[in-house]
């Protein structure tokens, strides 16, 4: 059930309208839904319930504290990428001893802070990463969990620029070297190897890559196993995509069923070669978790008529959702109060000084200055891709609740934006 919809001809977001939201906090907004986020992250709960297995959110996909302090209350943990993140969780209330920490670069400082906390393990990238965590621990007096990323090779098909499961791509150890990577990690003193992990890819509509990346990992647990190293924890990645309204675009696979997937295929393999040993299973997703839970809430600044292609040009830009200018993505727009009116095809633009600033192409609208736009879909990967391009300060981010709404970040105003600068005196 979409917790967007038209009532009385005006879009809503649960039961609160559109343009209440844009005259009580002006545009461009980040509008989120509560109750979809919770159903999201229940449609993961509901398909792990009575296992041994953990929802990491992807946080990267959107850090606002307000959702996270919503997931950590229903019991998640959280994927991190950087320092920074980690202090995000903790600001939030998140538990740290539910937290990974991804990425292939983690500096020094913090890998100390993650394991000032305790985290949950540390998903490994390399054997440089491994020697530096090693020796942080050493010094800490501590030992670290740590996991493997292994790249498995499957193709994600997806788009190019969010494909991280192939031998070109900068993530993980190629699955060929992970035996000998494992070794190398099982043989430093201050680490302790649990897991295994793969991500392959963002915006996956079909499961079926991800299962055979599954079945690889699981040939080099049994590999691992024969070398007398038990992995505890198997780490699925994120990946499942959402629907962006695109025509012709496929459904997206449904959480819960690709979950049944993943876990028939450990029990079996469990029960036929693994002696039934326990192993926990691990998830981190993050556009399945915020992605329909959010729009963008834009006006049309101008219509600019041309001769070869009409510009609505609106409040909103690349540098509040780079999407579409980065990896030339389709998002949704809807016009918020649709009316009668002749229909021009536009290309939906911002008034950032680049050509790429559009946020959407070839869109037939029936619009007027002053009318307000939706950009759908926009809950992963908007704010927290934003920047502060043309000093623009970033978008106001709202949640609704029902008929409440909750302003959980102001919108930044030019002075926040050069408060870190000075002049040479
Ligand atoms: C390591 C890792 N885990 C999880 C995710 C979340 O992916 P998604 O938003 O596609 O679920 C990403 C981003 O692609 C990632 O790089
Ligand atoms: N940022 C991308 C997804 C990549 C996720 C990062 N591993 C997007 O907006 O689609």
């Amino acid at each position: 059930m979409s917790h967007f919809s038209y009532q009385d001809g005006v879009l809503h977001a649960e039961s609160t309208s559109l343009p209440a939201i844009a005259d009580q906090f002006g545009t461009p907004t980040y509008v989120y839904s509560k109750a979809a986020l919770l159903a999201n992250f229940a449609s993961y709960a509901d398909a792990c319930a009575g296992r041994d297995a953990l929802i990491c959110y992807a946080m990267k996909a959107n850090s606002n504290l307000a959702i996270l302090d919503l997931l950590a209350r229903e019991g998640a943990g959280f994927d991190i990428v950087s320092g920074g993140e980690l202090l995000r969780v903790l600001a939030a209330g998140g538990d740290p001893r539910k937290v990974i920490f991804s990425g292939v670069g983690k500096t020094v400082d913090e890998i100390r802070l993650a394991l000032s906390h305790d985290i949950l393990c540390f998903n490994v990238e390399s054997i440089p990463e491994l020697h530096r965590i090693n020796q942080v621990a050493g010094e800490m007096g501590k030992t670290a969990p740590v996991s493997l990323r292994v790249n498995p090779n499957v193709d994600a098909k997806t788009h190019p620029y969010i494909a991280t499961g192939l031998k070109a791509n900068k993530f993980g150890v190629a699955f060929d070297d992970a035996l000998d990577t494992y070794r190398a990690a099982a043989s430093l003193p201050h680490l302790q190897v649990v897991g295994i992990d793969c991500h392959i890819g963002s915006q996956l509509l079909d499961d079926a890559p991800l299962l055979e990346a599954l079945d690889k990992v699981i040939e080099l647990i049994d590999t691992l196993a024969a070398e007398g190293l038990t992995i505890h924890h198997l780490d699925m990645g994120g990946g499942i995509g959402i629907n962006y309204g695109e025509a012709g675009e496929a459904e997206p696979v449904p959480v819960g069923d690709y979950l049944r997937r993943v876990f028939a295929r450990i029990d079996a393999w469990r029960a036929e070669k693994y002696d039934g040993k326990p192993i926990k299973v691990a998830f981190e997703p993050g556009r399945s978790i915020v992605g329909d839970t959010g729009l963008l809430l834009t006006r049309v600044e101008f219509l600019k008529p041309g001769t070869e292609k009409n510009f609505c040009i609106v409040d909103a830009a690349m540098n509040d959702l780079m999407r579409p200018a980065l990896y030339q993505a389709w998002m949704a727009v809807q016009p918020v109060v649709p009316h009668a009116g002749e229909t021009v095809t536009y290309d939906v633009v911002g008034p950032v000084c680049e050509s790429g600033d559009w946020l959407a192409r070839e869109r037939a609208l029936a619009v007027n200055a002053g009318d307000l736009l939706a950009v759908m879909q926009a809950g992963a990967y908007g704010l927290t891709m934003s920047s502060n391009y043309n000093t623009r300060g970033r978008a106001a981010e709202v949640m609704v609740d029902g008929d409440k709404v909750h302003l959980i970040r102001k919108r930044e105003n030019p002075a926040d934006l050069f408060a870190l600068e000075s002049v040479i005196k």
